[in-house]
């Protein structure tokens, strides 16, 4: 008889995850992913139906981890929203199967597992290519990926300063308030990035917000937004000056604005550099382009 499916919401998904085993779990499926073996990860490139009415997107993210046996699908919906909107931008479920007999086994919130799993990968792409002695890290948008990103960027590195902008003041002051640690709110995104080692780009921006002439040699950017072919966060001058990893170079053939509309090539994917078949340039003005691919994780 099929096991009873269990309910795991966001408080339980936040006490059960933490970044300290989410990094090295997601290094090594970003590294199963990119070797490209369907003996290993089956992982096709998200379907995505759009909600035009509602200026939205349905992600459908299915996965078969072949060895460990894990079969799950998030589906997410996300939205362009107009600034002071009170409507969530994202929202996700992960539902986990049994693969042999098709029933699912548990159902999971994925707003914790969205913003931590995201902003765990891009700490990733720092650890690999961010300058060797980073001092001043930012983060441009104020929203959820923003705190999550900020959690795990000051637990992971020492950063003298943090800088936040959005483009909503008192929304950067309130997430100075709830960050728990000395965060320098800017006035514009270009104060925000100058003179920065590490940018994290969480916006919900369809035009770009960052531009590569504000941006110092040697920087590394991971630009989380704009996950639609025909949106941006970053502009052309960044793309073509930076060397580009992405998680998938699917996605980002398929999705990523940045990549697509600046008709850079992408360098590598971070699974590509953890397995050694190709190098991290941390001298160089490096983009992580993230589109949200791996999310599989057992919990021990
Ligand atoms: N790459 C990935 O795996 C994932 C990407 N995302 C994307 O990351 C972005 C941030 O997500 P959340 O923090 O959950 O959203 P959120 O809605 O909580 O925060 C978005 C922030 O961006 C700002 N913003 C919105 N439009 C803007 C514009 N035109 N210019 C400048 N700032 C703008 C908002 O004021 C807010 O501070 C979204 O684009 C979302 O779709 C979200 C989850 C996973
Ligand atoms: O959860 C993910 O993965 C997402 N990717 C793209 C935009 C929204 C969420």
């Amino acid at each position: 008889m099929a096991e009873q499916m269990v309910i795991i919401g966001n408080h339980e998904v936040q006490v059960l995850l933490h970044y300290k085993d989410l990094i090295p779990r997601l290094e090594v499926a970003l590294g199963k992913f990119s070797k490209r073996d369907s003996a290993e990860i089956i992982q096709p490139v998200r379907s995505t139906v759009p909600l035009q009415r509602y200026n939205g997107f349905l992600g459908l993210m299915p996965a078969y981890l072949v060895h460990e046996d894990i079969l799950c699908t998030k589906m997410v919906c996300f939205y362009k929203r107009d600034s002071g909107s009170t409507l969530p931008s994202t929202q996700s479920t992960v539902l986990l199967f049994d693969p042999e007999h098709g029933n699912v086994k548990a159902v999971m919130d994925g707003e914790v597992i969205t913003a931590k799993r995201t902003a765990a990968v891009s700490a990733i792409s720092a650890k690999l290519l961010m300058p060797a002695r980073a001092e001043v890290f930012t983060i441009l948008g104020a929203g959820q990926q923003a705190l999550s990103h900020y959690i795990v960027f000051t637990e992971t590195f020492s950063f003298k300063e943090v800088r936040v902008w959005s483009r909503r003041r008192e929304s950067s002051e309130r997430f100075a308030q709830a960050a728990h640690g000395p965060v320098r709110v800017c006035g514009s995104a270009e104060e925000a990035v100058n003179g920065a080692d590490v940018i994290v780009t969480v916006t919900g921006a369809s035009e770009p917000v960052l531009f590569g002439q504000w941006v110092k040699p040697g920087a590394h950017v991971a630009a989380v937004g704009a996950c639609r072919p025909d949106w941006r966060e970053l502009d052309d001058v960044l793309m073509r000056e930076a060397e580009v990893y992405v998680d998938s170079r699917e996605g980002a053939g398929a999705e990523a604005g940045d990549v697509i509309l600046s008709g850079v090539q992408v360098y590598a994917e971070l699974g590509e550099v953890l397995n050694g078949t190709r190098s991290a340039h941390r001298e160089k003005t490096t983009v992580f382009k993230s589109l949200g691919t791996v999310s599989y994780f057992r919990h021990q």
